[in-house]
């Protein structure tokens, strides 16, 4: 089957001034349905390379490849469309917008797919049944718990069901407990949804045994990846 993300020999070299190399030669593979941790230092490389499997950023040199299709000979116009249809992302800090209700918050998941504001609603609400909040809809954000705001995100990211969900830190924010239930809450979208991807970024050791497969990054380098047999 065709893999959900592919990366061919990706290096990313911020420009002048800083010129760091973040990433150097990087091989990846990552198969549709597959949970995945990437772990590793500060600085190590993992938000660079977590933007770029989510064609945020685009890598100085390599390919990447996303269901398959070359990115690199894409507009950002185009590369805005493959992440509209095919990637949901989640971030440490929720990003919510805290002048929306929640249902309001999770429709804007689906902006960009042309569906009537009704439609768009009506999904948000289905989203937000499948995360546990239904009963908070007509809430704001900051009349939220932390995990909650994050399980609204979530709700936000997976609303159009993309095939990969990427997710940097997406428990960082919060204590164990709350952790806990965003990794449960993860791993149960991907065995409901159709062979969803997931792929986080954590610093947490058990958040990071929870998924299948466990990638460290060294200096711009993958150094363990438990999903490549010998
Ligand atoms: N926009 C940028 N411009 C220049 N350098 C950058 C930029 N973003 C990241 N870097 C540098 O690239 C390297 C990798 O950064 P990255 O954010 O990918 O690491 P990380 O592993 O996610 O770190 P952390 O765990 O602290 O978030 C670092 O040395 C960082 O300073």
């Amino acid at each position: 089957m065709t893999p959900a993300l592919e990366l061919q020999q990706v290096s990313k070299t911020y420009p002048p001034p800083t010129t760091v190399t973040a990433l150097s030669d990087v091989d990846l593979v990552v198969r549709r349905g597959e949970t995945v941790a990437i772990t590793g230092a500060s600085g190590a490389g993992k938000s660079t390379l977590l933007s770029i499997l989510g064609t945020l950023e685009r890598p100085s040199a390599g390919t990447v490849r996303i269901a398959g299709t070359d990115t690199s000979t894409m507009s950002d116009p185009q590369l805005s469309g493959v992440r509209a249809w095919h990637i949901g992302f989640v971030f440490q800090q929720f990003f919510l917008l805290d002048h929306l209700s929640v249902l309001e918050n999770v429709a804007t998941g689906l902006m960009y797919r042309g569906l009537p504001a009704g439609e768009r609603r009506r999904r948000a609400a289905e989203a937000l049944d499948r995360v546990g909040l239904a009963d908070r809809m007509r809430h704001r954000p900051t009349q939220l718990s932390g995990g909650e705001r994050q399980r609204v995100a979530i709700a936000r990211a997976v609303v159009g069901r993309p095939a990969v969900l990427l997710a940097d830190e997406p428990t960082g924010n919060l204590d164990t407990a709350n952790g806990r239930e965003i990794v449960r809450l993860l791993a149960t979208l991907r065995d409901t949804d159709e062979d969803t991807t997931v792929v986080l970024i954590t610093h947490n050791g058990a958040v990071a045994e929870a998924m299948e497969r466990q990638i460290r990054l060294q200096d711009g380098r993958i150094v363990d990846d438990t999903g490549v047999t010998a």
